[in-house]
Formats: C-alpha cells, sequence, structure tokens
C-alpha cells in the first residue's frame, strides 16, 4: 500500500493499545514506509498542555469535549495532514471515536454536538467536503472493563479518567461497540482478552487481510 495511512487505535483503559503500536510501527518500517507515532489528545506541544488539563482537572463534559477538540485540531494541523501529505504512516494512540465513546457514551455528552464539532474540526484542506478526515482503519482492543481494571491496577497512579468505576468503562465500551457498528469498514474489533502474542498475530491477519501489511 502506498500513499499516507492513518491508522487509529482505540480501546478502554488498558486494553492493550500502546504494547501493540510499536509491534506495528516496526512491521511498517521493515517494509520499508515512514511511520510517525502519535497520541491524543497530545501530539504537539500546544495538544500536550490541553492533555494535562484535560486528564488532570475537573470540568463539565462539554469543556472535556472541546480542549479534545481543540487538541485535535492543532495535532491534525501540525502533525497528521503533513505527514500523510508527505506518504507516511500515522499511527495514532486514540482519535475522535475516543471522544464518542468517553465524552458520549461515558459522559453522557450529546453525541449530536460532538458530530457537528467533529465536522468543524475535521474539515481539512487535503480531504473535499462533505468528507473529513478520518482514520483509514481504527483498531479496536476489545477488553472487558474488570479485564482492563485487573492489567491496570497498581500500575500507576490513575488519572481522572482511569480512577471512574467499571460502570464508566462499560459505558465507553458500549460507545465504541456502536462506532464500530457504524461504520464496519474501518474498524477491525480485536480480542483483547487473550495472551499479548495471540492479540499480535490477530492485529497482524487483520492487517494483511486489509492489504496493510503484506
Ligand atoms: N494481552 C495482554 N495480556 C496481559 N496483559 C497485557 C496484555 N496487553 C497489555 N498488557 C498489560 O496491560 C497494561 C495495559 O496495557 P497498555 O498500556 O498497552 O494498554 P492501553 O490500552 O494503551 O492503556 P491506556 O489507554 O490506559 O494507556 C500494561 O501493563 C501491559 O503490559
Ligand atoms: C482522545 C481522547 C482521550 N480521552 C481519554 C481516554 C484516556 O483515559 C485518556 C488518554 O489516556 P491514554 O493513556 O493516552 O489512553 O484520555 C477522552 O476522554 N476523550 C478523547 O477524545
Amino acid at each position: 500500500m502506498t500513499g499516507g495511512l492513518f491508522i487509529s487505535f482505540e480501546g478502554i483503559d488498558g486494553a492493550g493499545k500502546s504494547t501493540h503500536i510499536d509491534a506495528l510501527a516496526a512491521a511498517l518500517r521493515a517494509r520499508g514506509r515512514t511511520v510517525v507515532t502519535t497520541r491524543e489528545p497530545g501530539g504537539t506541544p500546544l495538544a500536550e498542555k490541553l492533555r494535562a488539563l484535560a486528564l488532570n482537572e475537573p470540568m463539565d463534559p462539554l469543556t472535556e469535549a472541546l480542549l479534545m477538540f481543540a487538541a485535535r485540531r492543532d495535532h491534525l494541523l501540525q502533525v497528521i495532514e503533513p505527514a500523510l501529505a508527505r506518504g507516511d504512516a500515522v499511527l495514532c494512540d486514540r482519535f475522535t471515536d475516543a471522544t464518542f465513546a468517553y465524552q458520549g457514551a461515558g459522559r453522557g455528552f450529546d453525541l449530536d454536538v460532538l458530530a457537528g464539532l467533529e465536522r468543524w474540526v475535521q474539515s481539512v484542506p487535503a480531504v473535499q467536503a462533505p468528507t473529513l478526515r478520518q482514520p483509514h482503519l481504527t483498531i479496536w482492543f476489545d477488553l472487558a472493563p474488570a479485564v482492563a481494571a485487573q492489567r491496570l491496577a497498581g500500575a500507576r497512579v490513575p488519572d481522572k479518567f482511569e480512577a471512574q468505576p467499571q460502570e464508566f468503562f462499560a459505558r465507553v465500551a458500549a460507545g465504541y461497540a456502536a462506532r464500530a457498528a457504524a461504520d464496519p469498514h474501518r474498524f477491525l474489533r480485536v480480542d483483547a482478552d487473550q495472551p499479548r502474542e495471540a492479540v499480535w498475530r490477530d492485529v497482524e491477519e487483520g492487517l494483511k487481510a486489509r492489504g496493510v501489511l503484506a
């Protein structure tokens, strides 16, 4: 596959996304691709400042959603779009599906308002209206909240989201399931409740089936 390639990694906290981003980056580099790994919220100096606020300060759901989209706009314009224009592969730890899952399904914020913000923020010159910049592929690490909580237990000081109860993550997981059902061609669902090697095998097979890995 040539040309810019945009892959996002999604799932509830502790689902195992980060574990597989480096592996995919290595697999793509071994096939001659230039790879940019990045994350949301974050990925630029400004967006990382917004991340620190969003993950640590109490705020209402609209403020939280606006910070996520503000960070995303900066990240898109400064990092993602230039990389795609160069023909690089961009591997992004979370993107807009996280806003629908966390602020929408998790916090209960209005999905139509989020869809409006998505239209504003992801309209970029490189993409012809009425389409928006979206990942070409989203790998969704599907894991039960109880298992994810066990994996994260004691691993680090929890941020504002990681400190949420399991019921919150059950809603977030349902939010991801709804996003995947609405866009099945973009989503690759991976059963994350398996040993790391088996999860990676499923990622690799899914990417081969879609022509991303030879
Ligand atoms: N398949 C697996 N089986 C058991 N433990 C795993 C597996 N994959 C990852 N882990 C462990 O679970 C923890 C969370 O993994 P990781 O950081 O990759 O998740 P994440 O989805 O990126 O989480 P977050 O979104 O909170 O950053 C880590 O300690 C990691 O080593
Ligand atoms: C992009 C995005 C992220 N979040 C939440 C989800 C996670 O709890 C944190 C990011 O932490 P990670 O360890 O880097 O996964 O932010 C969110 O609520 N909304 C979003 O749009």
